[in-house]
């Protein structure tokens, strides 16, 4: 899939900070029953690997790698069944390791200079972060002047209640956040809360 393609199957990724790799699979299993497919394991903990490769067999599931800042961590999260990458910024090096491998990438940008680089780059679906602190959606929207081409995917403390805020915005796809898979109800193991939550992203656009 391509990643405008990716930022339409819902109007929300979830981003996931994956601790415990045996609640990878039934998080993911949640998430998938909620419709919410597209998952983000972000590689900020030792297990998230792991975790990756369990999720990309539950049905459904579409999983890539988020904090993705070099070609070596596309490769790792290639061989961990990841099949799209999401990263807190863009490189010119990135982009291309991306390229080569041939795994749709979704950059993050934070400025007009970065967009341009992007666009340099051959990338124009880009994400928005950290979308709450640069601005929020009033300054997403002015980006969106000048750049009328790009589709973007707000992600950076994006919460149920400000999600619809972006998701108004014309160019906005969809937005990436960590408020449908909770620490304390992964912890929990209420999966039937994740459901629920992201079954209430539905009414977001
Ligand atoms: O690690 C990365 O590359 C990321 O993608 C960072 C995430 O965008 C934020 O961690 C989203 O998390 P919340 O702000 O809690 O919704």
């Amino acid at each position: 899939m391509k990643v405008r393609e990716l930022m339409q199957v819902a109007p929300v990724i979830p981003v996931l900070v994956i601790d415990d790799v045996s609640k990878a699979k039934p998080l993911a299993e949640a998430l998938v029953a909620g419709g919410l497919r597209v998952l983000e394991v972000t590689l900020r903990t030792p297990v998230a690997l792991e975790a990756m490769k369990a999720m990309a067999d539950v049905p459904g599931a579409i999983v890539g790698v988020g904090t993705a800042l070099n070609g070596d961590d596309l490769k790792r999260a290639q061989d961990h069944g990841a099949t799209f990458a999401v990263s807190p910024g863009f490189t010119i090096e990135l982009g291309a390791a991306a390229n080569a491998m041939n795994m749709p990438l979704l950059p993050g940008i934070m400025t007009p200079a970065d967009i341009m680089r992007a666009l340099d780059g051959g990338f124009d679906a880009l994400k928005f972060f950290p979308a709450s602190h640069a601005g929020g959606a009033p300054f997403l929207k002015a980006l969106t002047g000048p750049f009328g081409e790009v589709k973007f995917c707000p992600t950076g403390g994006i919460t149920a209640d400000t999600a619809k805020d972006y998701l108004s915005i014309p160019n906005v796809l969809c937005v990436g956040g960590s408020w449908v898979a909770p620490a304390a109800m992964v912890n929990a193991g209420d999966w039937e809360g994740i459901t629920k939550l992201a079954k209430a992203c539905d009414s977001l656009r």
